[in-house]
């Protein structure tokens, strides 16, 4: 059965999730990343488990988890496995030249963040329409935040010049992350200094991780309708 996509969004972000998926190799412990990029890279996986590749893997979130349970994926925890070989995710933006991100319009970046720290080697996975100049251009910075106080955390948030909405779900209820905290969606517009924001940002009290994901990244795999190109850090 052919999995090519009638969305070429979605067909680009399949290719550069199977070309990441090829460098997963036999016992290595590998990083799932979490949305629908790395849904296509975890399914390749999949497939590659079934036809006997084995390897053990960290999820980034109970979605990712769930999905790579139900190839068989052997999933284990830092506790016996301290150190990923390969960590493979998406993002939101990818910033040209320093190739700093900004991930969680998911609500996955705190396990994504953990898992990326303990990474050898972080490997993102994108279409072109996340390459961006400037962090900031396209989405918001995503931060998540303990429930308790958060109005304050909030009005912080805001003193640093963001506009702040608190994320919904679906249904219109409060979203809430795995680790069962909030998440506030902070637009600060285009980010000058993605390094001192996020220095401010670990600042306040109430602020449990933010989607700025600065200096992490090894490598990106980006997609684009020409085909793929591989970014380094400049
Ligand atoms: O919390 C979500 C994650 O950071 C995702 O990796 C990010 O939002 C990109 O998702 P997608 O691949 O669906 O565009």
């Amino acid at each position: 059965m052919s999995t090519h996509n009638a969305d070429p969004r979605a067909e680009l972000k399949r290719q550069a999730a199977l070309e990441a998926a090829d460098m997963v190799k036999e016992g290595m412990v590998v990083g799932l990343g979490s949305g629908s990029t790395s849904a296509f890279m975890i399914e390749e996986l999949g497939r590659r488990w079934a036809d006997g590749l084995r390897f053990c893997a960290i999820p980034t979130s109970e979605h990712s988890a769930e999905q790579a349970r139900s190839h068989g994926i052997r999933l284990v925890t830092f506790a016996t496995h301290p150190q990923i070989d390969i960590d493979i995710d998406g993002a939101d933006e990818v910033e040209r030249g320093t190739l700093n991100l900004i991930k969680g319009l998911g609500g996955a970046l705190f396990r994504e963040k953990i898992v990326a720290a303990a990474a050898r080697k972080f490997v993102v996975v994108v279409d072109d329409s996340k390459i961006v100049d400037r962090l900031g251009t396209r989405v918001p910075v995503p931060v998540e935040v303990a429930n308790f106080g958060w109005t304050n955390t909030a009005r912080q948030l805001e003193a640093l010049g963001a506009r702040v909405s608190q994320r919904l779900d679906r249904g219109g209820n409060v979203f809430v992350t795995d680790g069962g905290n909030m998440i506030l969606d902070c637009n600060f517009g285009p980010i000058a200094d993605s390094v001192g924001l996020q220095r401010q940002l670990e600042q306040i009290v109430g602020v449990i991780e933010t989607g700025l994901f600065i200096g992490r990244t090894s490598e990106v795999i980006v997609a684009t309708a020409d085909g793929l190109q591989r970014l380094g850090v400049a």
